[in-house]
């Protein structure tokens, strides 16, 4: 296996502060030694000129961290150049935090005052008390979503804890408003206790008409997840169970399209069976995958084994028909699909090599998938990854937005299996065959046409299963 903490080269883009003493030395030179230490300077701002001084921000962009550093010991060693300030462009955009509140309507004069707040808030605040469900007409609630984490599982960092959990929060909070319009709230409880997380969620579950909750380990996710669809009336959705699973399937229809083969033959092997691995296991099982085999540390998970996991128990008696068991590379032997859900590189060329022709390889864990893509991009028929810089992105956020844009607007009691499969059929839908390639089984986040299908599936889906407490116009 190789190991598991390897990182993969990732690209950035770092900004490089300079005081140039355009006495002593060139512009060119400086341009010449970036570039020898293999830098790619992309921009130029000029900040300050004044005789013989210039003050440039050089944008460049390296490879890695390690390759950051090479470039900034280079520029120190030049002769006329004092390095003011080095920043990475990914850590400039979260400065400060990523989204803020605004306001639908200015407050210009004490009459606006006088409305929106008190004296005149105080009607609004009655008819709502009077009859509670005008709080979606009257207040936020009909577009809030509350992004929830308790930072026990951060994508695949692991227990980093609420304060480290809050830029992915961020980060959903901004794709929900961008690609579905919906406001979402990022917020990450300082408690990993399950009872305590069910509490607190429940007590500000009032000012949201959804509950998404991110990044909660397993097993407690799935009982926080239970009690709080039963205990309250607007839905509860735990992303990297069911947006995963939503599209994974798609993904998987897709692929399968590709190389040929049907989804009741194929042999699939998902390692990881944490929070993603179990729901998306369970949408294949419905969707009729024979032989599904699950891998976890203690290795394949066999019927019969005692497992102090309770969700592993289920798992082993409800998979795994032919009792196989020992290690990942022993049982990926003859796979047809690998599928990812636990930590960065634990596959390797050789491992996707012992699978049967054609192989579909999802490595979903983010940031780092089970193996490089570009390390068996030649052997595998597809390579699918969780990120946004490669081709084939599976990830929750092609689901989410969408999926909740339809619960809200047709203010849903509860998301259920049937919107679940709606949402994955929509996804499916948007590739046709004729566009289907290796490097194109799944739409991209940006196409609009991916939130506005799974929208009208799932409110669709819920009229017809009845949990749409209001049927949208269109629909009348
Ligand atoms: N692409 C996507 O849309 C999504 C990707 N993910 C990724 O999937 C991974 C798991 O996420 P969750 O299920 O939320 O976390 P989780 O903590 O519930 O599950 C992770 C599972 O991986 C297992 N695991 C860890 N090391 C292992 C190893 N060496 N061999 C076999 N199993 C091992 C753990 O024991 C655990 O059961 C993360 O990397 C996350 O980023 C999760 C959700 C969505
Ligand atoms: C994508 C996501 O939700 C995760 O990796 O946890
Ligand atoms: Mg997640």
């Amino acid at each position: 296996m190789t190991d598991g903490n390897k990182q993969l080269i990732t690209g950035k883009s770092i900004i490089l502060r300079l005081e140039i003493d355009t006495n002593r030395i060139r512009f060119s030179d400086i341009v010449a030694a970036i570039a020898d230490e293999g830098g790619d300077l992309v921009a130029i701002d000029v900040i300050q000129t004044k005789q013989q001084m210039s003050i440039r921000d050089l944008t460049v962009n390296v490879a890695d961290t390690l390759h950051t550093g090479k470039i900034v010991e280079k520029m120190k060693q030049l002769e006329g150049v004092v390095l003011v300030n080095v920043s990475d462009r990914t850590f400039l955009l979260h400065l400060g935090g990523k989204i803020e509140t605004k306001l639908k309507v200015p407050i210009q004069n004490r009459d606006d005052l006088s409305r929106v707040y008190t004296p005149d808030v105080a009607r609004v605040c009655m008819a709502i008390h009077e009859e509670p469900r005008k709080a979606y007409t009257l207040t936020i609630k009909r577009n809030t979503v509350a992004v929830i984490s308790d930072g026990s599982a951060v994508l695949g960092l692991g227990n980093i804890g609420p304060n480290a959990a809050m830029p992915v929060m961020e980060g959903k909070a901004m794709l929900f408003k961008q690609l579905a319009d919906v406001d979402a709230f990022p917020i990450c409880l300082d408690t990993q206790d399950t009872e305590e997380i069910i509490r607190t969620i429940k007590n500000i579950a009032p000012a949201f008409g959804g509950i998404n909750l991110e990044d909660i380990s397993s097993p407690r996710c799935f009982e926080i997840e239970e009690r709080l669809k039963q205990e309250l009336d607007i839905p509860v959705f735990h992303d990297d169970q069911h947006g995963t699973a939503v599209v994974l399937y798609a993904g998987l229809i897709s692929a399968l399209k590709l190389v040929g083969k049907s989804i009741d033959s194929v042999k699939v092997v998902v390692c990881g069976i944490g929070a993603a691995g179990v729901a998306c296991s369970k949408i294949l099982l419905a969707a009729g995958v024979k032989e599904l085999i699950g891998v976890d540390r203690v290795g394949a998970l066999v019927a019969g084994q005692a497992y102090d996991n309770p969700i592993w128990s289920w798992y082993a008696e409800n998979t795994n028909p032919n009792r196989v068991s020992g290690s990942l590379r022993d049982v990926l032997a003859g796979a047809d699909v690998f599928i990812g859900l636990s930590r960065g590189g634990l596959l390797n060329r050789d491992d996707v090599k012992s699978m049967a022709a054609d192989p579909i390889v999802f490595a979903m864990a983010n940031p780092t998938p089970e193996v490089n893509p570009e390390e068996i991009e030649d052997i595998a028929a597809v390579v699918a990854t969780g990120r946004s810089d490669f081709p084939n992105q599976i990830n929750n956020v092609l689901c989410f937005p969408g999926m909740f844009r339809g619960a809200l607007d047709c203010r849903a009691k509860t998301i259920n299996e049937e919107m679940k499969l709606a949402a994955a059929e929509a996804i499916a839908s948007v590739i046709s065959d004729d566009e289907r390639n290796k490097l194109y089984i799944i739409p991209s986040v940006f196409n609009q046409d991916v939130a506005k299908l799974i929208r009208d599936n799932v409110i669709k889906a819920a009229i017809r299963t009845g949990v749409a407490r209001r049927i949208p116009r269109e629909y009348r």
